[in-house]
């Protein structure tokens, strides 16, 4: 494992049973996340965003989902390395709440409405670091200050229903973060939330991220998120990761054409993309995304693209170095 990195995925690829047939969800997908540094994995609704996240976790729905091949290699906070595929039930567990802090995009999944907030956020500090009840409740209360909630002595003793969708969001956060984890996975975490509160989550995620020198794999459809919190970025498409690089690199100069499409159909990135509204699906390219019960063969791209040739409809093109750590699943990425 490369020293700087905290996450390296490498050849994965995840399927799930569909009555007697199997789909390909993922298609050998290779990312590798750093210390310090915050990767976006954007693409439409169904592209496989969630299914990678969720194979990361060890939360694939049992006896549906399943990674067929590939490693997933963490480093935990020990400098210990492991195989996310193959460790399971209790360390996969005490990896997940110590190592890897979850966020996903509607709080009220992962809050227990039977359970006060403070009680929430010490628990995985009394079990993942042996941490006294009253020692837990207090750097509970700590957590919630850091994630901006004011007079957190209280809003500890209240549930989640007493509290506002933004509250909640940066109530689990706290809870992500209550074990200091090295990485932080947050799945389309700002898009339930109201806009303006939408950017409020996104900077203090960003401010978190820096803070702690944490790894940070960020989830989502919208472009002005990618642009606006994360160093590189990862376009899936499909199923397959389509283009990779620097945030910088890859919106100045894309190099697959389903990523220009998207370019080119986002007027102007930044605040203003950020703040259409929640839920907005990414910029329209005509044709629509190819059902994975009936990929096309070779590039999955190849039945919408104004750069096809013959031999894209018959191979799976690999993914090539464009350089500058750029990377594109396009045979023709040097005229793109
Ligand atoms: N529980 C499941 N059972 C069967 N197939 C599934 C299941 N979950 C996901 N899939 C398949 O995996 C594909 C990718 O889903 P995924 O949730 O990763 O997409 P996504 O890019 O995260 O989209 P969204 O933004 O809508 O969440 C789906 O289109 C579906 O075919």
């Amino acid at each position: 494992m490369n020293a700087e990195s905290i996450l390296e995925i490498s050849g994965l690829t995840t399927v799930f049973r569909i009555g007697d047939r199997e789909i390909v969800a993922v298609r050998d997908l290779s990312l590798a996340v750093a210390t310090g540094e915050t990767v976006a994995l954007v693409g439409e609704s169904g592209s496989g965003k969630s299914v990678t996240s969720l194979s990361i976790m060890g939360l694939l729905p049992r006896g549906v989902g399943r990674i067929a091949a590939g490693t997933l290699r963490l480093k935990r906070k020990t400098g210990e390395v492991v195989e996310l595929q193959t460790i399971g039930g209790d360390t996969l567990r005490r990896v997940r709440g110590n190592d890897i802090g979850i966020v996903f995009q509607e709080p009220l999944t992962s809050l227990n409405p039977v359970f006060t907030i403070g009680e929430q956020i010490a628990e995985p500090i009394r079990i993942h670091m042996g941490k006294s009840r009253q020692e837990a409740l207090s750097d509970a209360i700590q957590r919630l200050e850091d994630v901006g909630i004011p007079d957190p002595h209280r809003r500890a003793r209240q549930y989640p229903h007493e509290l506002s969708g933004g509250m909640r969001q940066r109530a689990t956060i706290a809870m992500a973060l209550a074990c200091n984890p090295t990485l932080l996975i947050a799945d389309e975490p700002t898009t339930a939330l109201d806009v303006t509160i939408q950017a409020q989550i996104l900077d203090l995620l960003g401010r978190l991220q820096k803070e702690r020198g944490m790894g940070m794999l960020f989830v989502t459809h919208n472009l002005g998120v990618v642009a606006e919190i994360a160093d590189r970025v990862a376009v899936m498409y499909a199923g397959s990761l389509v283009e990779t690089g620097s945030v910088a690199r890859v919106f100045s100069h894309p190099r697959h054409p389903y990523t220009k499409g998207l370019m080119r159909s986002v007027p102007q990135l930044g605040t203003a993309t950020l703040l259409r509204e929640a839920g907005t699906p990414l910029p329209t390219i005509a044709g629509s995304v190819p059902s994975l019960m009936d990929l096309p063969s070779g590039c999955p791209f190849a039945p919408r693209c104004p750069y096809r040739i013959e031999v894209c409809s018959e191979a799976y093109p690999a993914l090539a170095d464009a350089g500058e750590g750029q990377f594109s699943r396009c045979i023709r990425w040097q005229e793109i």
